[in-house]
């Protein structure tokens, strides 16, 4: 999933989402047959230079006291190869950076700075448009399209953000579709290019969610990428859903996270995590920094690992002029039912409790829209036919080996 967002002071802040996870049919689920994970041996990954924008704090966002992060900026090889040295202590020094910082940061290459800068420029040429014709896309299969400011609901506060949600395009035809699986459907365009220059985007943004993931896995001493089947204030204080959240926002700025905290425990699969902790004081602003992605973990990322990779919780705050930001989400296929792993980090992890159910992402995915959006057309629908009773049908349900 993409979602492109804009805020505009005081009013809203911008954002376009792209959403990965919906099922194809080659996908299958992420299974409890982990290897039992090694402690890393890697040589530490040399140090990385800080971040080096003048003044990064001057950016945040009126009304806020938070400290500023200083990040160091990632850069990832071309191509992730399990054998080497270098890519496992780049793996060991992401899994690192996440546990300390909550988030790192990764230095787009050529090609993804133009991806960016036209997903940017369709974004805001969308946004311009009069609100009668971006309103227009909707539908009432998908969570797919436009949300006007104030239509999303974050522990039970509208955001002040207008949003451009992209998901797996479905046709009419499609058999999910057909059968009224909850979330598939069309993705509503607008008239002109913007179709093309997301699907690029998304295209692009799921090799660096893949990249990213298989990372880990070294960082994590083994496993990962193979089971995540890819396939009134601003945003208030929420954990995305899924694995990972790659994101990138303008020069404007307005986003904070927290570090992971072990005192802090949230399960935002079982109780929402919306609105924790919203304006108590431990918020670090993340500067933008341009040329960079931010990459943030998921609530899957959390679960699979037992709180040893935390989800990332954050909110962003309303700035004095308007915001663009775009994030795309690597999310596990919508059938996946996932287990958490059995060691990681070297065995730091809570061993896995045999037996365990698991989480059906379908079901935490669509129950997370459904909080989000409980106006829309398609949470209407969703209730009106008793969709969510095809979550629990073993068709939407795959467990076992990953097929090669
Ligand atoms: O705009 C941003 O930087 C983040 C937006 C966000 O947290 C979300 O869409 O879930
Ligand atoms: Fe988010």
């Amino acid at each position: 999933m993409c979602i492109l967002r804009r805020g505009i002071p005081p009013l809203r802040r911008s954002i376009t989402k792209c959403i990965s996870n919906l099922s194809t049919t080659a996908q299958a689920a992420i299974d409890a047959k982990q290897p039992n994970l090694n402690p890393n041996t890697a040589p530490p990954f040399p140090p990385l230079p800080p971040s080096t924008i003048p003044n990064p704090g001057n950016s945040m966002p009126p009304g806020f006291n938070a400290s500023v992060a200083n990040l160091p900026i990632f850069t990832l090889p071309s191509r992730v190869t399990p054998s080497s040295r270098s890519d496992a202590a780049l793996g060991k020094a992401l899994v690192d950076a996440w546990r300390r910082d909550g988030i790192i940061q990764i230095a787009m290459d050529r090609g993804q700075r133009q991806l960016w800068a036209d997903a940017q420029a369709a974004s805001r040429a969308f946004f311009r448009r009069p609100h009668r014709e971006k309103a227009a896309c909707v539908d009432d299969r998908s969570y797919a399209g436009y949300i006007a400011s104030g239509e999303e609901i974050t522990d039970g506060v509208a955001d002040y953000s207008e949003v451009f949600t992209v998901t797996k395009d479905l046709g009419a035809e499609d058999p999910r579709v057909r059968a009224g699986w909850p979330c598939h459907g069309p993705c509503p365009w607008p008239v002109g290019g913007m179709k093309d220059v997301m699907a690029a985007f998304k295209g692009r943004m799921g090799e660096e969610g893949e990249k990213l993931l298989s990372l880990a896995e070294l960082g994590l001493g083994g496993w990962l990428a193979s089971y995540a089947g890819t396939s009134g204030r601003g945003i208030g204080s929420h954990t995305d859903y899924g694995l990972l959240v790659i994101a990138a926002q303008d020069e404007v700025g307005g986003l904070f996270i927290r570090r992971p905290n072990q005192d802090e425990k949230f399960a935002n699969w079982e109780k929402s995590a919306a609105g924790l902790n919203e304006d108590d004081e431990n918020w670090v602003y993340v500067p933008p920094v341009e040329g960079v992605h931010t990459v943030i973990l998921g609530d899957m990322m959390q679960y699979l690992t037992h709180d040893y990779l935390k989800a990332t919780p954050h909110k962003v705050g309303l700035n004095t002029r308007e915001r663009f930001s775009i994030a795309y989400f690597h999310e596990p296929n919508f059938q996946a039912v996932i287990k958490p792993l059995e060691r990681v980090g070297g065995g730091i992890g809570q061993p896995v409790v045999n037996g365990v159910e698991g989480i059906h992402y379908g079901t935490h995915f669509t129950n997370m829209f459904l909080r989000s959006y409980p106006d829309r057309i398609t949470t209407h629908r969703i209730l009106a036919e008793d969709r969510c009773d095809l979550l629990k049908k073993p068709e939407l349900r795959m467990t076992g080996a990953i097929p090669a």
